[in-house]
């Protein structure tokens, strides 16, 4: 395989006996040589692809379309029958539930197991443990067998090794979906992030919009075979279109292309992303607070579909700080950056504040988002003046500085991820 190839699956297949009675399979046992007493199932037939260094693949299908056959074979925790499959690299797989732990050894127990597993050394063991337990945010169960664990909290837990490793490849499924609202979030984060520093990603997921997320390129796959291979948004385009269509969901015949294009989601927000965070100034504003105010003032985690709301933030200066910039995203579970404000946008210049003042900024508007869903904000601190933004500095930033649900509205159910009033008018001639 070529230097930056990564993954390299050639021809890959996997097939599986299929008996039609139970005594047949003894019979096999008995008799095989003579008579064949089962068929061939075919779990993927024939699957070929190169991922490189720094890619990010979804892989998306239909249940039992092989999502999960292919990931077990990458993660090497089942063999293929035929085809040949090369790696280069640590991989982490987070798979499904129940794999990698032992359920009578404690979290510690385990998390010093698997971290020696996956090739950390004692010293680094040491080094990263408490930022393991940090992150899966477990408390006193980390001394508990296994066993007693919910499953929201093995995946934590789980997660938490699997992203401290430092692999090159890392490999997550569905499993991440166990997890509560506010974990998923801070995994979302957490997995673009890594990304980010060139971690090549496998994620497969039955939600186009998490493929579409943190992914730039996407498998589709269908009855074991690839149906096609290319850029995560058109893939994720074509395949919920498809699924709308089958569900009769699009009304207007002319809409009934393969392929609708769609633009993907923009990577630059208008508050630049926050690659180098001024740590001296994080010491001087001091975030106190974030809090969701529902339409009657009253503090929330939940909003109805259409409820104004107001997303409050306090903030307390040590010292005199010029040219501040409070902003906030909106993000779906999945990471999409849904939407924003932040007080240079809005103003068009920044603000300076003094020594011992509390700064309170409240962003006031109606929840369009569909229900059913839980976003979270991150809240971000920059101290800017030019209006091209050219002397940016981040000083704060929180991926998951706050996590909320929007009830379902039943009565009024929303196909899209977010309501734009339209004027709308009939003429009939
Ligand atoms: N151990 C097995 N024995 C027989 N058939 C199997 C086995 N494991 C998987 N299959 C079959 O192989 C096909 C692919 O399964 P796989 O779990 O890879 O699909 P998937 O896309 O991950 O599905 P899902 O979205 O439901 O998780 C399915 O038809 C499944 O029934």
């Amino acid at each position: 395989m070529s230097s930056d190839v990564i993954i390299s699956f050639q021809n890959v297949s996997k097939s599986y006996r299929m008996y039609k009675k139970p005594n047949d399979r003894l019979k096999q046992m008995l008799w095989g040589s003579r008579k064949q007493y089962y068929e061939d199932f075919w779990a993927i037939k024939d699957i070929s692809f190169d991922v490189k260094k720094g890619e990010t693949y979804g892989l998306i299908g239909r249940n039992g379309s092989g999502k999960s056959t292919t990931l077990q074979i990458l993660a090497g925790t089942l063999t293929p029958t035929t085809g040949k499959i090369e790696i280069k690299g640590k991989i982490a797989a987070l798979l499904e539930l129940g794999s990698g732990f032992n359920p009578e050894f404690t979290g510690k127990e385990n998390v010093l197991l698997n971290a020696a597993i996956w090739g950390l050394s004692k010293k680094e063991i040491e080094e990263r443990y408490e930022e393991i337990v940090a992150f899966a945010e477990i408390g006193d169960f980390i001394d508990q067998p296994v066993k007693t664990y919910s499953s929201g909290m093995y995946v934590r837990l789980a997660f938490a090794v699997a992203v401290h490793t430092e692999p090159d490849i890392l490999i997550v499924d569905e499993a991440l979906s166990v997890g509560d609202a506010m974990f998923q979030h801070k995994c979302m984060a957490k997995i673009k992030k890594m990304v980010s520093k060139g971690v090549t990603l496998f994620f497969v997921s039955h939600s186009p919009e998490a493929v579409r997320s943190l992914c730039t390129k996407a498998i589709w796959l269908e009855n074991g075979s690839i149906r096609s291979v290319d850029d995560a948004v058109k893939i994720s385009n074509s395949y919920l279109n498809e699924i709308y269509l089958e569900n009769n969901r699009i009304v207007s015949s002319d809409q009934q292309s393969n392929e609708f294009e769609g633009s993907a989601p923009s990577t630059t927000s208008f508050i630049e992303n926050t690659s180098a965070l001024d740590i001296d100034k994080m010491d001087v504003l001091d975030v106190r607070s974030i809090q969701l105010l529902n339409q009657y003032e009253q503090f929330t985690e939940s909003l109805e579909q259409n409820e104004p709301f107001t997303i409050k933030v306090q903030i307390y200066a040590n010292a005199d700080f010029p040219n501040l910039s409070v902003g906030m995203l909106l993000r779906d579970q999945y990471g999409i950056e849904l939407t924003g404000e932040s007080t240079f946008n809005k103003f068009q210049r920044s603000f300076s504040v003094k020594k011992n003042s509390l700064i309170t900024i409240s962003f006031k508007s109606i929840m369009l988002l569909r229900g059913g869903e839980s976003y979270s904000i991150n809240l971000r601190l920059n101290q800017v003046s030019k209006w091209d933004r050219s002397d940016n500095i981040h000083i704060y930033n929180d991926e998951t500085a706050y996590v909320f649900k929007v009830i379902a509205n039943l009565k009024d159910p929303m196909w899209f991820k977010f309501k734009q009033d339209f004027e709308v008018d009939i003429d009939v001639r």
